[in-house]
C-alpha cells in the first residue's frame, strides 16, 4: 500500500510566495531605512550644521547595540526558542521605535546648542535611534532567513532567498537614488523629510509582518495536521551555542562572510571618494557610479540562487564570487587604469561577486546547522560580520590620513586633500583573498562532513 503524504500549506505555491512577499517587503523597508542618510551627507552639514565627524558617530551607531550589548545574538536566541512571528514582531516595533527616535532628534530644534558626554545632543539622540533601529533591522535579517527555510526548504529555497535580498537591495537603491529629491521635494531642503519617509514606510512594514503572522499560524496548523504521529520536534537550548561554535562549516562560512562583506560594504562608504580622486569623476555625479551595485544585484542575485536551487555548486558559486571580487579589488588598484567608464565596468563585476556570494552563502547556512539552530547560527554570523562592517572602514579612514595623502585642492570653494587609493584597494584585495581561502576551506569541509553544499536544494 502507498502511503499518501500529507499536505501542509507550504506546498501551496500561492501560500508560500505569498508569505515570501509580505516578509521581504518589511525586509525592504529596512533597508530603505538603513541607508536614508547615506546620500544626506552634505545636507546634513549644510542645514543642521553636522561635521564629518558628527555623520561618523551617526554611521556607527549602527553596531553599538548589536555588537557591544550583543543585542544580535540574544535576539537569535530569542527567535529559536519563541520563533519567527513574536520575534518577527518585536524586530518590526524596535524598527519602527529607532525610527522614530531618530526622526524626533534630527526635526527637533530643541536639541540644538546642547551635547551629551562631548557629542552633539541630536547627533546622540539620532544615533541612540539608528543604534535601536538597527537592532530591529538586524533581528529581522535572520527572522526572514528562518521564514524562508519554514516555508521554502526542500523546494525553491535558494531563488526565495534570493528574491528576499533582491527585494532589500530595491530598498537600498531607493534610499541612494531617492533621499536627496525626498529631501528637497518643496524647493527648500529638509533632511528630516526623507527620514519620514522612512518611518511611514517602516510602519506599513510593520503591518504587513502582522499580516504574515497568520499566514504562519496556519502553516504551523497544517503542520501539526499533517504530522499523523505528532512527534515533538527536538527545541533549542542554549548548549547548542556550543555546538554552533565548535562546528568548523559554521566558522568558514561566518570567516568568509565578514571578509567578504568587509571589502563590499566598506568599500561602498569610501567609492564616492573614490571615483573624484581616482577617475576624475565631478563631486555632484560621483555617487551615481557606485550606486549602479545594488541595481545590478536585483537581477542577478535570484538568478544564481535558481541556479544553485537546481543544479547546487553552493561552494563553488562562493568560490567564483571571491575570486571576482579580488580580480576588481586589484583592477581598482591600478594606477593607469583611471578612466570612468573602467569604473563603471568594474561596479558592473562587484555587482556579478556581490550576487554570486550572498546567493550561495544564506541557503548554506541553512545546511550546515539544523533549523532549531539557525536563528542562534545566522545571529552568530551577523554578529561576525558587523566587526568588520565597523572596524573596516575606520581603517580605511586611517590609512588614507596616514599613507595616502597626495596634495591639496580647492573643490566647491572648501580646500580638500587628494588621495592616492592605491593601498586602500590592494586591502580590499586581501580581504578577497582571504575569502577565496575560506570558500575553499569551507568547500573542502562540505566533503569532509557532507552537508550538501555543492547539491541541488530543490526536492522534486
Ligand atoms: N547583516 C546584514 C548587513 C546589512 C546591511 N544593511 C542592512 N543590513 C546582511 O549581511 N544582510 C545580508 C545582505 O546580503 O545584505
Amino acid at each position: 500500500m502507498t502511503e499518501k503524504i500529507r499536505e501542509t500549506l507550504r506546498d501551496s505555491k500561492k501560500a508560500r510566495w505569498t508569505a515570501l512577499a509580505l516578509a521581504s517587503f518589511t525586509m525592504m523597508c529596512g533597508y530603505f531605512f538603513a541607508d536614508v542618510m547615506s546620500p544626506l551627507k552634505g545636507l546634513l552639514e549644510g542645514q543642521i550644521g553636522w561635521t564629518s565627524s558628527d555623520y561618523g558617530t551617526f554611521t556607527s551607531a549602527y553596531g553599538w547595540f548589536n555588537v557591544f550589548l550583543l543585542m544580535l545574538i540574544f535576539g537569535g536566541i530569542i527567535l529559536d526558542k519563541v520563533g519567527v512571528r513574536i520575534t518577527g514582531f518585536g524586530a518590526a516595533l524596535i524598527m519602527v521605535i529607532g525610527t522614530a527616535i531618530q526622526y524626533w532628534a534630527i526635526s527637533s530644534t530643541t536639541l540644538q546648542g546642547s551635547s551629551i558626554w562631548g557629542i552633539k545632543s541630536q547627533v546622540f539622540f539620532a544615533s541612540i535611534g539608528y543604534a535601536t533601529f538597527a537592532v530591529g533591522v538586524e533581528v529581522a535579517g535572520i527572522t526572514v532567513t528562518k521564514v524562508i527555510y519554514k516555508w521554502f526548504q526542500g523546494k525553491e529555497l535558494a531563488l526565495a532567498m534570493g528574491l528576499q535580498v533582491a527585494l532589500a537591495r530595491v530598498g537600498t537603491a531607493f534610499a541612494l537614488a531617492f533621499s536627496v529629491p525626498i529631501a528637497k521635494i518643496t524647493g527648500v531642503a529638509d533632511v528630516s523629510r526623507s527620514v519620514l519617509v522612512g518611518l511611514i514606510a517602516l510602519c506599513i512594514g510593520l503591518l504587513a509582518f502582522v499580516v504574515y503572522i497568520f499566514i504562519d499560524k496556519k502553516l504551523d496548523q497544517s503542520i501539526a495536521d499533517a504530522k499523523p504521529d505528532n512527534l515533538e520536534e527536538e527545541e533549542f537550548k542554549i548548549s547548542d551555542i556550543r555546538k554552533i561554535v565548535t562546528n568548523k562549516g559554521w566558522w568558514f562560512i561566518a570567516i568568509l562572510c565578514v571578509l567578504f562583506y568587509s571589502a563590499v560594504f566598506p568599500f561602498l562608504k569610501y567609492a564616492t571618494d573614490l571615483m573624484v580622486n581616482k577617475f576624475g569623476v565631478e563631486m555632484d555625479l560621483a555617487g551615481l557610479i557606485p550606486s549602479l551595485l545594488p541595481f545590478g544585484t536585483i537581477l542577478l542575485t535570484p538568478l544564481f540562487g535558481n541556479i544553485y536551487d537546481r543544479m547546487g555548486k553552493g561552494a563553488s558559486i562562493m568560490i567564483w564570487g571571491s575570486v571576482l571580487l579580488i580580480v576588481v579589488h586589484l583592477l581598482f588598484a591600478v594606477p593607469f587604469l583611471n578612466n570612468w567608464a573602467i569604473a563603471i565596468l568594474l561596479v558592473i563585476m562587484l555587482g556579478i561577486a556581490f550576487s554570486l556570494v550572498p546567493s550561495a552563502m544564506w541557503p548554506s547556512v541553512t545546511k550546515i546547522v539544523p533549523e532549531r539552530q539557525l536563528g542562534t547560527a545566522m545571529a552568530l554570523i551577523f554578529w561576525v560580520q558587523n566587526w568588520g562592517l565597523m572596524g573596516v572602514p575606520l581603517l580605511i579612514g586611517w590609512v588614507l590620513d596616514k599613507y595616502c595623502i597626495t596634495g591639496q585642492t580647492v573643490r566647491d570653494g572648501l580646500m580638500v586633500n587628494t588621495y592616492d587609493y592605491t593601498l586602500p584597494m590592494l586591502i580590499f584585495a586581501g580581504f578577497g583573498f582571504l575569502a577565496v581561502l575560506f570558500a575553499f576551506l569551507l568547500k573542502i569541509e562540505d566533503r569532509k562532513k557532507g552537508y550538501g553544499l555543492e547539491k541541488p536544494n530543490y526536492i522534486r
